[in-house]
């Protein structure tokens, strides 16, 4: 009998990994997504040789970790997202949430990266997987921001900042209704509410807080969810440096 090399057993095991991971939140992923998904984790782990995108480069954690907690917003009660919405993953890293987003909904998205090798690396992965609807952009968010006025439905952002911050930052990118989708651990209670004061500066309001339990012990996260309701009472975007200098909501 012919034996299967052992990277495609591998490949494949992580594909099943993550369909059963995300049916634990509902998800339903099919295996042409789950393959695309762990195509990008490959292309991840080896990219990350020469370019410093990730610290997490066991493949069972990596689908974990990176790829299901990626999605949780997918699950929150409050975000259903279609082929029409446009989003925008503000500070995409290695491209997470951005690239397992888009594979699940199918929308426009903008990977944006103040990091130029990240960039490029992402834009790799994205032609890598064929992904004709995403696209990953070099630029600072508050510059960025004075050019794309509310272009977005949806701002996603996992790991980039503290929520007042990333509150202030969307503001000006989200159209009205839009939903900032913010990941986070296990955040302060302070944090939520310097994130809040910064909201109703914004026009923002935060309609849900959803708690999950990663699977295998890997950890807890929230998920917050802000919908823009009304125009911010200040100009935004303020000078860059601003939103962490002298955050709102203090
Ligand atoms: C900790 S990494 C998280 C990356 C990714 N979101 C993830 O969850 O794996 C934060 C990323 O945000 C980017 N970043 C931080 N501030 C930014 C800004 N003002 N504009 C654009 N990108 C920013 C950094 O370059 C970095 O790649």
């Amino acid at each position: 009998m012919v034996s299967c090399p052992d990277w495609i057993n591998m490949h494949d095991a992580l594909i099943a990994q993550l369909v059963e991971e995300l049916a634990v939140f509902g998800i339903r992923c099919k295996k042409e997504q789950a393959e695309l998904m762990v195509r990008h984790l490959e292309l991840l782990i080896e990219k990350n040789k020469v370019v410093n995108l990730t610290r997490i480069t066991e493949p069972a954690d990596a689908v974990t970790l990176h790829l299901v907690d990626s999605l949780l917003p997918l699950a929150s009660r409050e975000v259903s997202v279609s082929e029409k919405d446009r989003y925008l993953d503000l500070g995409t890293g290695g491209g997470f949430p951005g690239i397992p987003f888009g594979v699940m909904t199918g929308s426009h998205g903008t990977l944006l990266d103040s990091v130029g090798k990240k960039v490029a690396a992402v834009n790799e992965f994205i032609q890598e997987l064929g992904m004709r609807r995403l696209v990953a952009v070099h630029d600072r968010v508050e510059d960025y921001a004075r050019t794309h006025g509310g272009s977005q439905t949806i701002v996603l952002a996992r790991a980039v900042a503290q929520t007042n911050a990333l509150v202030e930052y969307a503001t000006p990118l989200l159209s009205h209704n839009g939903l900032l989708l913010v990941q986070k651990g296990r955040p302060e209670t302070e944090e939520i509410e310097r994130g809040v004061r910064a909201a109703k500066i914004c026009g923002l309001e935060l309609v849900s807080r959803e708690t999950f339990e990663l699977p295998r012990g890997l950890g807890h996260r929230e998920v917050l969810v802000f919908k823009k309701v009304r125009k911010p009472t200040i100009k935004l975007p303020r000078k860059t440096g601003l939103a962490k200098r002298e955050p709102l909501g203090e």
